[in-house]
């Protein structure tokens, strides 16, 4: 099981996300025993990157200086082999950020491009109507287009929804299950994204670790919709991570 090995691990995730999802973010890491830091300041970056295990560029809430920094955090690890997980959130809505995940991928070797339909379609260049961050709607062939982004990047591919796949542009993996509550809360697939640059930290096989995260994940979503009430959903996922990740085991103070 992917959490516990992250657990296992405690990796120190370096992630430059948006604000509306760095606090979920940050405890959903620390809820498998990873350490989060945020930072996107342009001047401590690389330095920040450096004592890192992995990094999360999330585009989120990108705006000129937090792109600058992304590209520096990006450059840095590559040079020091740290993997680099890249989530195009909401990359179709506009210009600015087609642009900016265009520069990215050209910049930075990304290990893993995590993202939804919608993103994968702008991404592809494929015909799609998404609307903000929202996944959207269009016909695609997925596994044929991220295959093909993967090639192209020389990257896996993770693209989430009801049923999530992965891909190395060749293997294809689908991971079913969870629970459609899961779109009604925000940052529920930023937080797999920093999840997987965790995952990605671990030794082994890493599409294999990230197959074995989602599925993890779509078990969190189960568990934490016992309860069905939205107000509470993103503790639960908290939850419902700390205790898989714990191997089932409940928190007990000793
Ligand atoms: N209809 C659905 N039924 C069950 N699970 C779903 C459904 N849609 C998405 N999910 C799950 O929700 C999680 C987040 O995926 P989603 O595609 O919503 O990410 P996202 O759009 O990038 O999210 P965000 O931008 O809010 O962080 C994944 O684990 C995915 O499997
Ligand atoms: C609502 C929202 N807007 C920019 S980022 C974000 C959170 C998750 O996609």
């Amino acid at each position: 099981m992917t959490l516990s090995s992250i657990r296992k691990k405690n990796p120190l995730v370096h992630c430059i996300t948006n604000y509306v999802v760095a606090n979920f973010t940050a405890n959903g890491l620390l809820a498998t025993g990873a350490s989060p830091v945020m930072a996107d300041e342009m001047e401590e970056v690389e330095e920040m990157v450096s004592i890192a295990n992995g990094l999360l560029i999330n585009l989120g809430t990108v705006n000129v200086r937090t792109l600058e920094s992304m590209m520096i955090a990006g450059k840095k690890a590559n040079e020091l082999n740290i993997p680099v997980v890249l989530d195009p959130v909401g990359v179709g809505a506009t210009k600015y950020r087609q642009r900016a995940i265009k520069d990215i991928l050209e910049k930075v070797n990304v290990q893993l491009i995590r993202c939804n339909m919608g993103e994968l379609a702008t991404i592809a260049e494929v015909e799609w109507q998404g609307r903000g961050v929202d996944s959207g709607n269009g016909d695609m062939d997925l596994p044929t287009v991220a295959k093909q982004v993967a090639i192209k990047y020389n990257c896996l591919v993770a693209v989430t929804g009801s049923k999530d796949f992965l891909t190395d542009g060749y293997l294809e993996y689908w991971t079913v299950g969870g629970h459609e509550l899961m779109t009604q809360v925000t940052g529920t697939g930023c937080l797999l994204s920093a999840l997987s640059a965790a995952a990605l930290t671990l030794e082994g096989n890493p599409l294999s670790n990230l197959c074995e995260l989602f599925m993890d994940y779509k078990r969190v979503a189960e568990l934490a919709s016992d309860h069905l009430l939205l107000g509470t959903f993103q503790e639960e996922i908290i939850n419902s991570i700390h205790l898989l990740s714990r191997g089932g085991k409940q928190w007990t103070l000793s």
